[in-house]
């Protein structure tokens, strides 16, 4: 099989203040190719280790994709990098010059001299143009084998990538992938529920993949095995499945609620607003979510017409308060459903529970429900975000 190397470039990216993101999906893009990367790189802007860098991949690999260094300042290295790899000499380009000058005129500036090497190109490579940014991409074609220098920032290498992929001529393999995304099992369960079927052979390959919307649970590999080993999985997964590939849970939940010509209200305390965060991040979101209250502290349970006897009787973080809590939200605005969290996101406990504790309740023309999540965090934040991914799942469950 043919290597690919993939590296990103920059300073940044060594020290942490940016996590490279990009090598990872440039990655996944290759999947569908006979292509095998045995190893990923993260270099500093540094000529000579860039150069030497380049210079080894290029001799090694079929494919070798970077990401990064292509900006106007002299810290951007990877022109000069790759052409000194590759033995050959730069020059500008007048006609994408004129370009770059024309971008700076339209916005009524005169182009400052760093943007001019931006112009620069070695004679075996093409342009990729960037339809987003002053920074097109080289495309060098030599010996039978590709190198392609993209942007660092992901809104600006995405469509130049997107475009420039199928047009490589890379080798194909049959591929498939199936995810299953599941809600409330930690992936040692998920192991331990699959058993011989989490495989990873070469025709197919199991992975599990833990995010804030649960765990997903993804088979890739040849399409007859992987169709075959998926449907074995799914049914081991159960209820837990609440989508597939490209599914979100705030987008799948509004979709349930269309379906059913439905508008949800939520009230929300532990996580303080997150959930309708989620919810608004949506376009078209406001034709069934018609909105939320954040009531926080007791005082502001106090004033909403939800009976604090519950709270005395069964305490605040409680099933039973939970429901109180989505009855009210319903009335209060009127919609089909109400939705409302009740729980611990820490450092602190709460009324004895511990961290993690969140009662999701959901009222709605059928009465009213609620569920008991126990979430792992290692952070107040990551519990929050969590908290209202649960309470999504609970309503996707719930609407399906
Ligand atoms: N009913 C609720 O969900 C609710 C409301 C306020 C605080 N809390 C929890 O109480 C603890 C202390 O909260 P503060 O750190 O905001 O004072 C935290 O764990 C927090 O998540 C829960």
């Amino acid at each position: 099989m043919f290597l690919a190397e993939i590296i990103g470039v920059g300073d940044e990216l060594l020290y942490g203040e940016t996590v490279d993101t990009n090598t990872a999906e440039i990655a996944v893009s290759l999947q569908p190719y006979a292509l095998e990367i045995r190893r990923t790189l993260r270099v500093a802007d540094h000529l000579e280790a860039l150069t030497e860098a380049v210079r080894e991949a290029w001799q090694k690999a079929r494919l070798v994709v970077l990401s990064g260094g292509l900006g106007p300042t002299p810290d951007d290295i990877t022109r000069e990098a790759i052409a000194a790899a590759l033995g050959e000499r730069m020059e500008i380009d007048p006609q994408v010059l004129a370009w770059l000058e024309g971008i700076f005129a339209d916005r009524g500036w005169k182009m400052p001299q760093a943007n001019r090497k931006q112009a620069l190109k070695i004679p075996s490579a093409t342009w990729i143009a960037n339809p987003r940014g002053t920074a097109p991409g080289w495309w060098v074609h030599r010996e039978g084998k590709d190198l392609v220098s993209l942007p660092g920032p992901p809104a600006e290498w995405r469509p130049m990538w997107a475009e420039l992929l199928p047009r490589l001529g890379l080798p194909a393999k049959p591929y498939r992938q199936v995810a299953f995304k599941t809600f409330g099992l930690g992936e040692s369960r998920i192991v331990e529920l699959l058993g011989d079927l989490f495989q990873r052979n070469g025709a197919v390959e199991v992975g599990t993949y833990a995010k804030m919307d649960g765990v997903a649970v993804v088979v890739r590999g040849e399409p007859g095995p992987v169709e075959a080993l998926a449907a074995q999985i799914r049914p081991l997964l159960g209820e837990a499945v609440w989508g597939q590939e490209g599914d979100t849970l705030p987008a799948l939940a509004l979709q349930l609620l269309e379906g059913r010509k439905a508008t949800l209200a939520t009230l929300e305390s532990m996580t303080g607003g997150v959930l309708g965060a989620l919810l608004t991040g949506i376009p078209g979101a406001s034709r069934n979510y018609l909105g939320g209250l954040v009531s926080y502290s007791l005082e502001a349970k106090s004033q909403l017409p939800i009976p604090l006897e519950v709270a005395a009787q069964h305490g605040v973080v409680s099933a039973a308060f939970a429901e109180a809590m989505a009855v009210a939200a319903r009335g209060l605005l009127g919609a089909t459903y109400g939705l409302s969290t009740t729980g611990v996101a820490g450092p602190e406990t709460l009324e004895g529970q511990p961290v993690g504790t969140l009662f999701v309740g959901l009222a709605g023309p059928e009465g009213v429900r609620s569920r008991h999540f126990r979430l792992p965090g290692a952070s107040r934040e990551m519990i929050r975000q969590r908290a209202a991914h649960a309470a999504l799942a609970f309503l996707v469950s719930e609407l399906r």
